[in-house]
């Protein structure tokens, strides 16, 4: 291993963790706009069945990428229950305006 080869690779790494973090944002961005709607409808923080949807897309992309599907869902369960997290509070936001 040389210092240029490594500094390469962590140079790779870095252009690869901005994406996923700008994918993360984006993502956020989308869910904090299904908060929005959810609590002005008074419909609740978590959906289980479309949670159960996702798992099972999950775990056929992780076997699609070659991952460990207990690893892809690890992250997205983090993710997500962040967005439930959100969105209970935009849903408590809501309940208090109408008090
Ligand atoms: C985003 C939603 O709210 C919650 C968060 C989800 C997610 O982050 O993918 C999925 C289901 C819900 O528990 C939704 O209902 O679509």
């Amino acid at each position: 291993m040389t210092q240029p080869e490594l500094l390469a690779l962590r140079d790779q790494i870095d252009e690869i963790d901005e994406r996923l973090v700008g994918l993360l944002a984006g993502r956020f961005d989308v869910t904090e706009a299904i908060g929005r709607l959810k609590a002005e409808a008074g419909a609740k923080p978590v959906d289980p069945s479309r949670e159960r949807e996702q798992g099972r897309r999950y775990e056929a992309l992780a076997q699609s990428h070659g991952l460990d599907p207990a690893l892809v869902q690890q992250v997205f369960r983090t993710i997500i229950d962040e967005v439930v997290r959100r969105h209970a509070a935009l849903a408590a936001r809501a309940a208090s305006a109408q008090d």
